[in-house]
């Protein structure tokens, strides 16, 4: 079984109206690998797992999944093949047993049998970390929960082919960990695993193999020796647009002696955490790190006036008054020139039923009122057309809806609007989940203009890498407080690991990063 095709895509071409989303595409996969699918934003990737997983069809070309031919959701899931979707899907009014089997036969008239729940509770126990209750609705579990039921369901159904679309996008990293760990053991198995990623990291380190698309095309496949971030980058990328230099956004060493923009007292997470001080001097890029549920999500928005502190308090450099000014709202901290970027797009960032230009521009709206209160969309164009080329947004009309763009091109409209505030002060909660190499450099570059001109930046993420070379600081959050602040060669993984974990500096960190196999 191992090494035989699973997968087979030859000449596969798709088109939506005038876009064509694959234009020849070929793949192949085997048993027993972990296969990655790599592209720029917008390059295909969705498209071809939709397409193998029988939610599209092809406009020509041929596709074969372990022999068969599919047409249908159904027919992939018959023959054993399985996809998460970036999306978590689940149905909230259902207990987690149900949802684990929904679509399963009988799940509702027997509830599962003693086998099932005894399956299930390992499954769950082993992905999230803990026991879960398999009777309670799922309505109320925090959406890491959540994407784990979809993951286990997935799992329990002992997929020959599972296909993972960026589902790792919003894990933290000891979450990452373990679904490293169940995708490894179900290619012990013998199972094809596919992932659609943009953590490079995370792909050097799993992958077996990789095939590179850009622009609709198969580039090229790559084996296991040759999955560089240097190699993916050439291979993903025009050339024209693969001068990129690390130097350009590389740390400047902003060190504390600079005077602070953003200075926070006493600040207090949740009602069990002690209060810390943190401070942003002036034109640093100050790295957020933890893992889930740390306190560092509710600092930066905090910080950027979106919640209430449960105590101290965040004062920002005015530049009018020179003062310090406490922000207590967003309203606050927009008018303080604070700008935020959230990961989380869905729920914090677009407006699904406007357009792109729409979208872009909402923040800067006020500021181009002509008379009468009527907006000057000309005087915006511009601007949007600054953003829309430096960011490098893959758009066909500004006044299509934000929803027909590929996830990381919505992601790229929200890095757009925040620049286009002219703000003083960035703070960016995970940007970059779900946006391509390229671009991630090309905002870490941009970021790192937007601080010599005098702006600060405040950068959580989930992916320490991408703190390295580029943060001025970084701070580790770690039981709802400020944990530990690393600066200078401690700007390294084993440092920021050993912090994320409570541990003191030279603690050795009991997992293995480094796949087993
Ligand atoms: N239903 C649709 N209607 C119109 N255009 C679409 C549709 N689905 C995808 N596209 C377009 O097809 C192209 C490829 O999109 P796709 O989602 O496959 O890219 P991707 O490589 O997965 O991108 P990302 O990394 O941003 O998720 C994009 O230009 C996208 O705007």
């Amino acid at each position: 079984m191992q090494n035989q095709t699973t997968i087979k895509l030859i000449n596969v071409a798709k088109s939506f109206g005038e876009t064509k989303a694959l234009k020849k595409c070929d793949f192949e996969a085997r048993a027993g690998e972990v296969h990655a699918i790599v592209g720029e934003n917008g390059s295909g990737k969705s498209t071809m797992a939709k397409i193998m997983s029988g939610v599209l069809h092809p406009d020509s070309g041929s596709v074969s999944v372990l022999g068969e031919e599919i047409s249908t959701p159904t027919d992939a899931k018959r023959i054993g093949l399985t996809t998460i979707f970036q999306e978590v899907l689940v149905a909230d009014e259902a207990s987690v047993l149900e949802n684990l089997y929904v679509g399963r036969d009988g799940i509702f008239r027997s509830q599962g049998g003693s086998g099932r729940r005894t399956e299930a509770e390992e499954i769950l126990k082993r992905l999230v970390g803990k026991p879960v209750d398999l009777d309670q609705n799922v309505g109320a579990l925090p959406l890491s929960v959540k994407q784990w039921i979809v993951i286990a369901r997935a799992v329990l159904r002992r997929p020959k082919v599972l296909i993972l679309d960026e589902s790792s996008a919003a894990l933290d990293l000891d979450s990452t960990i373990r679904l490293h760990e169940e995708i490894d053991r179900l290619r012990r198995e013998g199972a094809t695993v596919l992932i659609v990623t943009h953590r490079i990291a995370e792909l050097v380190r799993i992958a077996d193999r990789a095939t590179i698309l850009r622009d609709g095309v198969t580039i090229g496949t790559l084996e296991k020796h040759e999955i560089t971030e240097e190699n993916l980058l050439s291979m993903m990328t025009p050339a024209d647009r693969n001068a990129y230099d690390a130097k350009a956004f590389k740390s400047k060493q902003v060190g504390a002696a600079a005077p602070a923009v953003v200075a926070v007292r006493d600040l207090v997470t949740h009602s069990a955490a002690a209060p810390f001080d943190f401070d942003l001097p002036k034109g640093a890029i100050i790295g957020v790190a933890g893992l889930d549920g740390q306190g560092q999500d509710a600092f930066v928005r905090a910080v950027a006036g979106i919640i209430q502190p449960f105590g101290g308090n965040v004062q920002v450099w005015s530049s009018s008054t020179e003062r310090m000014k406490k922000v207590a709202s967003l309203e606050d901290a927009t008018k303080a020139g604070i700008s935020y970027i959230s990961g989380d797009r869905k729920r914090e960032g677009i407006f699904p039923q406007q357009s792109i230009f729409e979208n872009l521009a909402i923040g800067v709206y006020r500021k181009n009122l002509g008379p009468l209160g009527i907006i000057n969309k000309a005087g915006l164009k511009p601007m949007f057309k600054r953003e829309v080329d430096r960011l490098r947004i893959k758009i066909g009309s500004p006044a299509n809806k934000i929803t027909s763009l590929s996830g990381g091109n919505q992601q790229k409209v929200l890095i757009g609007r925040a620049f286009a505030n002219e703000p003083s002060v960035i703070v960016l909660n995970d940007p970059a989940r779900g946006v391509d190499l390229g671009t991630k450099r090309d905002l870490y570059r941009e970021l790192r203009l937007f601080t010599e001109k005098g702006g600060s930046v405040i950068y959580l993420s989930s992916e320490i890498e991408e703190f390295i070379g580029f943060a001025d600081r970084v701070d580790v959050f770690f039981a709802g407080r400020l944990f530990r602040s690393l600066a200078g060669e401690d700007i390294a993984e084993e440092p920021i690991l050993a912090a994320m974990f409570g541990k003191s500096p030279n603690a050795s960190i009991e997992f293995d990063l480094e796949r087993t196999a």
